[in-house]
């Protein structure tokens, strides 16, 4: 689903003690062997930028504690960039330290800060969905079942850059500490997208 991302604040948000767990210090760049893009880990709590941003998705997204997020990951993808297909859930096997701490990654929020000129949609192809935001635009999915269990229908993948530069700013957002925003497991509204932005 997609949603352009309002200016909202909430000031309680970033000084409350969860807000500050997707705080640090360093801001890390990341090489993937599944992409081509310029990748960062950033912090944002000296971006105030981000931190807006960051508040307002999280007022827009209201069903989602994005305090349980890893930093934003930003992705650059210039001409020829591209990420393959792939799940943004974690293997608990090769992962089993950050899984057992947080959970895995129930939800993304990826958020498009600049489009390509040619090329570099989002697409779903287990879904037939193809993705083309405009810049601002929020695209937000869960990659968890209602069980708790990965989502295969999640593949997702950014198709290569054509002309210009994509820019891209995810979270990661981790099911340990939704218990209290998000609906129970076995309710059918779990997928409903007015349970996440109204
Ligand atoms: O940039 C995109 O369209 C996809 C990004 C993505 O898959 C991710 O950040 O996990
Ligand atoms: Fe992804």
């Amino acid at each position: 689903m997609t949603q352009n991302s309002t200016p909202k604040s909430n000031g309680a948000l970033l000084k409350s003690p969860l807000f500050q767990r997707i705080s640090g210090k360093t801001e890390t760049p990341e090489k993937s062997e599944i992409r081509a893009a310029n990748g960062t880990w950033l912090i944002h709590e000296n971006r105030p930028n981000f931190a807006k941003m960051f508040r307002n998705l999280q007022t827009d997204i209201a069903a989602l504690d994005l305090s349980t997020a890893e930093p934003w990951q930003i992705l650059s993808y210039n001409s020829d960039g591209y990420y393959a297909h792939h799940y943004d859930f974690l293997n608990p096997d090769t992962n089993k330290q950050l899984v057992e701490a947080r959970g895995n990654r129930i939800a993304t929020v990826l958020v498009i800060l600049q489009i390509a000129k040619k090329g570099g949609t989002t697409v779903f192809p287990k879904i037939n969905l193809n993705i083309r935001p405009k810049a601002g635009d929020v695209v937000v999915w869960l990659n968890t079942l209602p069980s708790g269990e990965s989502d295969s229908q999640t593949l997702h993948a950014a198709c290569p850059i054509k002309e210009g530069t994509k820019i891209g700013a995810t979270l990661w957002v981790h099911a340990k500490g939704q218990e209290f925003s998000m609906p129970c497991a076995e309710s059918k509204k779990y997928y409903d997208r007015r349970l996440f932005f109204e």
